[in-house]
């Protein structure tokens, strides 16, 4: 989610030449960067790709759990907010090992072009200003989850990355809250289709991170995480984890699509989608020990797009 100018996507092919030693901000920073420099690291701080991603699946349960729904803005602002406030406040958490990494050498902490100072402010605010917005417009629950999503994500998944390879289990659970946060904004908490993406994006996260993780491992062991892909040796569990996660996906839209919690169209896709996850990761189990990240950086691929297309058959179902 590094929002570094010279790379997009994961392609990993064009990133910046060496990580840097500390250069910390605050003392480094550019004294001659215009506003629309620093406007622009203030927006790259909230990784607005994944803030983004996040959204869409918060306004997924928004608009599920209540369709006439679309017409009210505070909500989808409220997450947007939330989850800037948790992604920089992540980005201030990381800024040491982040400087430490190729892939996130280049963000606005470890490159200077925001102080810590600044960054910790905008993300206590940006929360405060979600939760706020939350609690004043949508439902005091729909506020609750936010603030769990950024208290879980910022101060126990992130200090977890470098003690324990579970830390992406426990990242896995806020990166699944927000549609059941839309949900609660919406007034409908328990609507079974909210828990359903809920409970497949909490398995398509998996198989998501640990291709992430096979790529970067060396970025990531150099900078002291101790995630999965850093741990194994020779990528095997690293795949069969992603294999497996890939057929709970499967279940978790098999079980509510047969207790019709959600219609055939959001099944089906979302069926084709834990197959093709589930490909490319037995992929990733043959071609492992071989050094080449290929197949993982088709299997992220296969995340990345398969997404999309199950919340928008979701939410399409249910409004038309
Ligand atoms: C345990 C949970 C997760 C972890 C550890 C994780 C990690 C990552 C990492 C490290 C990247 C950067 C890949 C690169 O630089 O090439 C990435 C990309 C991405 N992630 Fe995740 N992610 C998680 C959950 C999510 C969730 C919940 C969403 C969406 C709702 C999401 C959406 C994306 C998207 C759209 C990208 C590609 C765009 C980009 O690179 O910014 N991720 N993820
Ligand atoms: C509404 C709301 C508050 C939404 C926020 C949702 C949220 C917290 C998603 C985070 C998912 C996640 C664990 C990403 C990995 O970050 P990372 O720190 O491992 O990624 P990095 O290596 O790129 O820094």
């Amino acid at each position: 989610m590094d929002q570094g100018k010279t790379r997009s996507f994961g392609l990993g092919c064009d990133m910046p030449p060496a990580p840097r030693p500390l250069a910390i901000a605050s003392d480094h920073l550019n004294p001659s960067s215009t506003v629309c420099e620093r406007l622009r690291a203030l927006v790259a701080l909230t990784k607005p790709r994944l803030a983004f991603f996040s959204v869409c699946s918060g306004v997924s349960g928004l608009l599920v759990a209540r369709p006439e729904a679309n017409l009210i803005l505070p909500a989808p602002l409220g997450i947007a907010l939330a989850a800037g406030g948790a992604l920089s406040f992540n980005q201030w958490w990381e800024r040491e090992p982040d400087a430490l990494m190729r892939r996130t050498a280049d963000r606005p902490l470890p490159a200077g072009r925001v102080s810590a100072g600044t960054a910790l402010g905008f993300s206590l605010a940006l929360s405060l200003a979600g939760c706020g917005l939350l609690a004043a417009t949508t439902t005091p629950l729909a506020a609750a989850i936010a603030a769990l999503i950024i208290v879980l994500y910022g101060l126990v998944y992130t200090p977890m990355k470098r003690r324990t390879r579970w830390a992406t289990e426990v990242g896995a659970i806020s990166g699944a809250l927000p549609p059941l946060l839309g949900a609660a904004a919406a007034g409908a908490p328990q609507h079974p289709a909210a828990w359903a993406l809920a409970a497949a994006l909490l398995f398509w996260q998996m198989p998501h991170f640990f291709a992430v993780g096979w790529m970067y491992r060396e970025d990531y062991r150099r900078a002291g995480f101790r995630l999965l892909p850093v741990i194994d040796a020779d990528g095997r569990a690293t795949a069969w984890w992603s294999a497996g996660h890939a057929g709970l996906m499967g279940a978790a839209v098999l079980i509510p699509w047969s207790l019709g919690a959600v219609g055939p169209i959001y099944g089906t896709i979302g069926i084709l989608s834990a197959g093709a996850l589930l490909h490319a990761a037995c992929a990733m189990l043959r071609q492992q020990n071989d050094g080449r990240v290929q197949p993982a950086r088709r299997l992220f691929l296969v995340t990345i797009a398969t997404l999309p297309l199950m919340m928008i058959a979701l939410v399409a179902e249910t409004l038309f």
